[in-house]
């Protein structure tokens, strides 16, 4: 990769998503990128009162927000990583999978690995999105599949 490939590109076109509030999240933040090139935007706790998660509890936590992701492109829901270092805090599905058709409203599956009791406010930041490009595979059934040096080797075959 060239020394200019590597360099931000902040005039990259962004990517064009239709967003809809549902009536519990009056009031709230829409998911915002918190720094300029951030790849991933927050999204916020859409709970009406504090809601506390166990050590071990998990929890699909609302966002309040429904989105129309573009054809051609997913939008993943990820842990943040401050939650899961000072606290445990992740995401059970990590990364979650938005799809393209989806229209219901946007959860965030979150587990408590800590050892301590967490509560998630109302507005809180409980995991961020992110989207990427996919395609579809179109399958061909076949008898054998071409020969490579891996092989059937994996889960650990080239050591540790
Ligand atoms: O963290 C997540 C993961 C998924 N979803 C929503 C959007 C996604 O399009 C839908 C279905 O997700 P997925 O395909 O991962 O779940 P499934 O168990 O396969 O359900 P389905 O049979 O509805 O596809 O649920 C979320 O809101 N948050
Ligand atoms: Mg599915």
């Amino acid at each position: 990769m060239s020394a200019t490939a590597l360099k931000p590109q902040p005039e990259t076109a962004a990517l064009n998503v239709r967003i809809k509030r549902l009536p519990h999240a009056q009031g709230l933040e829409l998911p915002r990128y918190e720094t300029e090139l951030a790849a991933g935007c927050d999204v916020r706790a859409a709970v009406t009162e504090p809601l506390t998660l166990k050590p071990g509890e998990r929890f699909m936590v609302p966002t309040g927000i429904a989105i129309a992701v573009p054809p051609g492109w997913e939008a993943q829901m990820r842990p943040r990583s401050g939650l899961a270092a000072k606290h445990g805090i992740s995401c059970v599905n990590a990364p979650g999978t938005i799809d393209a058709d989806y229209r219901g409203e946007l959860k965030v599956i979150l587990i408590n690995h800590g050892a301590e009791d967490f509560t998630i406010n109302r507005g809180d930041r409980i995991g961020q999105m992110v989207f990427a490009p996919v395609y579809q595979a179109a399958f061909e059934e076949v008898d054998e599949l071409d020969d490579t040096a891996r092989g059937s080797g994996g889960f650990g075959s080239t050591g540790v």
